[in-house]
């Protein structure tokens, strides 16, 4: 096959940052995609509608001229969130999901829920309102392994969530281990799931073997192979309630490559590219179209975009790196050659 023709793609978890960086990746999803679910994980979070609304209005004015991307916009969740501010949340028409941050488990988590007792209020209004649940399902407790934050997520938390909101839509963020995705497979049709290009592509020997790679290095870590295996299974099997989201969640090269890196995987640069090969070495290119432009936008109720996305079979290198505002970012497979290539 040397072309690929599907309905445009819509990412459905997505960094974009804000201020002058914002720009050089915005331009790189709006190439791409149709519609992204906008993390509001700034510094500060966006834990309002009118803050969410207006960083909306920053991400239109930085997109090139003519693009018809629509960034849909979520809410960061705090102890202190109103069912009121939900109520006007979704009255804006602009917001599309709610985002929970268990406090502490991630980039700019630091305002999140440090009580998930807190939220049922929350929870409630949003089952009420018909607005999703994004949730970045890890533990944050310092004495689980990192390894093992997601499954306990799943034991702790979000069985008796699922339980408790039968009414209310959740998507499992950027789901990572075997365990996840069966939890997902068996859970009800309010319950989904979004799988990243890295966790696809990559295990955890990606960051750690031969040397430390600190561009690999994002949360929920990468895994064994075992639960990559286990992904791609999912992502490839035309189960409905798996999809794209990218996480593409840039940092300045300078603040990975650090003693203490933090933690995100840029993808931004080639997110259809990284999907397709992880779908052609599955054998499954036949089912990307599905898992990219139609499970997502079914999910959320939306209707499929319309028009096309093209790609077609060229190799090509992926640059040591993009500019990001006044610095640079590292994109992921910095280097590595890609057989597919969108088609502008
Ligand atoms: N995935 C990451 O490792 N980082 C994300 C936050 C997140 O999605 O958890 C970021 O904002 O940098
Ligand atoms: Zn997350
Ligand atoms: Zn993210």
């Amino acid at each position: 096959m040397q072309n690929l023709e599907i309905t445009r793609p819509d990412d459905w978890h997505l960094h974009l940052r804000d201020g002058e960086a914002m720009a050089d990746v915005a331009r790189l999803s709006a190439r791409q995609f149709g519609r992204a679910i906008i993390m509001p994980n700034l510094k500060p979070p966006l834990v309002t509608t009118d803050q969410a609304l207006a960083y909306r209005d920053r991400i239109l004015a930085a997109l090139p001229e003519g693009s018809r991307f629509r960034p849909l916009m979520t809410l960061y969740l705090t102890d202190k969130t109103t069912p009121d501010e939900i109520a006007k949340a979704k009255a804006s028409g602009a917001v599309a999901a709610c985002k929970l941050y268990p406090a502490g488990a991630t980039t700019n988590s630091e305002n999140g829920v440090t009580d998930l007792a807190r939220i049922t209020p929350m929870l409630e209004a949003m089952q009420r309102e018909h607005l999703p649940l994004l949730v970045h399902g890890e533990v944050t407790d310092p004495d689980v392994d990192i390894f093992d934050r997601e499954l306990r997520f799943i034991e702790s938390h979000l069985q008796a969530m699922v339980a408790d909101f039968p009414e209310l839509r959740i998507v499992f963020e950027h789901v990572t281990t075997a365990e996840a995705v069966d939890f997902v497979r068996a859970g009800p049709s309010t319950l989904a799931a979004t799988i990243t290009p890295h966790h696809l592509l990559y295990n955890r020997n990606a960051i750690l073997a031969g040397g430390i790679r600190p561009h690999f290095y994002c949360l929920p870590v990468l895994k064994r192979e075992r639960h990559r295996q286990a992904l791609l299974d999912a992502a490839t099997s035309g189960h409905p309630r798996f999809f794209l989201g990218t996480d593409s969640a840039p940092h300045p090269a300078q603040a990975k490559e650090n003693a203490c890196g933090c933690a995100g995987a840029f993808s931004a640069h080639a997110a259809m590219e990284l999907y397709a090969k992880a779908f052609e070495e599955a054998g499954a290119l036949d089912r990307l179209e599905a898992f990219a432009s139609h499970h997502g936008a079914d999910f959320y109720g939306m209707p499929r975009n319309l028009d096309k996305l093209r790609l077609r079979r060229e190799t090509w290198e992926v640059p040591a790196d993009y500019p990001f505002g006044a610095d640079r970012v590292v994109p992921l497979g910095a280097g590595e050659p890609l057989d597919w290539r969108v088609r502008d």
